[in-house]
């Protein structure tokens, strides 16, 4: 993976960066020098109180922002905690330059963190998560139930 390289999504219909899912925050991650980025704008489709980003959509960025960093070190983890603190509200519109890394690695455990700062350099939010190293088994069991869907 070369600096400012493109990122796959996770799958074409995932809510952080599917580009075939109509409700997702489609979002466009690159290679950094120090992990992963994307610039955002947040919809109307994902406002919370008037103006403003809802914070769960605020919270699915970081984490799937999070997915992303995985590929700097090349393991298949999941998600088991992720702390946000928001620094100021994320207008609609406006856009974000989210910035993630892994920090950390103990065993099975990742530690990940990262910043989102508006056009002006503003902070707007931090976050940090462990995620815990899985095999491709882990994902098997979803993987069949879309597989055998019918409706
Ligand atoms: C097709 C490809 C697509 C690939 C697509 C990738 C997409 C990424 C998308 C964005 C991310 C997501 O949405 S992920 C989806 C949301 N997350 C999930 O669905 C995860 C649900 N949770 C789980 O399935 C499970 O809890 C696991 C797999 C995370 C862990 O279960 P486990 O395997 O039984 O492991 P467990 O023993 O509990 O914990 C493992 C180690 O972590 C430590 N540990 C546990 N919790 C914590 C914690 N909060 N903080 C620190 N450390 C902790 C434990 O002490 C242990 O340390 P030690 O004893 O080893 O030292």
């Amino acid at each position: 993976m070369e600096i400012g390289q493109r990122l796959p999504p996770h799958s074409p219909d995932c809510a952080g960066c599917g580009p075939g899912n109509p409700a997702g925050l489609g979002l466009e991650v690159v290679r950094t020098a120090a992990g992963v980025e994307a610039v955002h704008r947040f919809s109307d489709a994902q406002v919370g109180a008037p103006g403003i980003a809802h914070g769960g959509a605020v919270a699915l960025a970081f984490d799937d922002l999070f997915g992303f960093a995985l590929y700097t070190v090349g393991s298949l983890a999941v998600t088991r905690s992720l702390t946000i603190e928001y620094h100021a509200p994320f207008w609609l519109h406006r856009p974000y330059t989210f910035s993630a890394h892994v920090a950390q690695r103990e065993g099975r455990r990742l530690l990940l963190r990262a910043d989102a700062w508006d056009d002006a350099g503003q902070k707007a939010g931090s976050a940090a998560a462990t995620f815990v190293v899985v095999s491709l088994g882990h994902f098997a069991a979803g993987a069949e139930q879309v597989m055998g869907r019918d409706d």
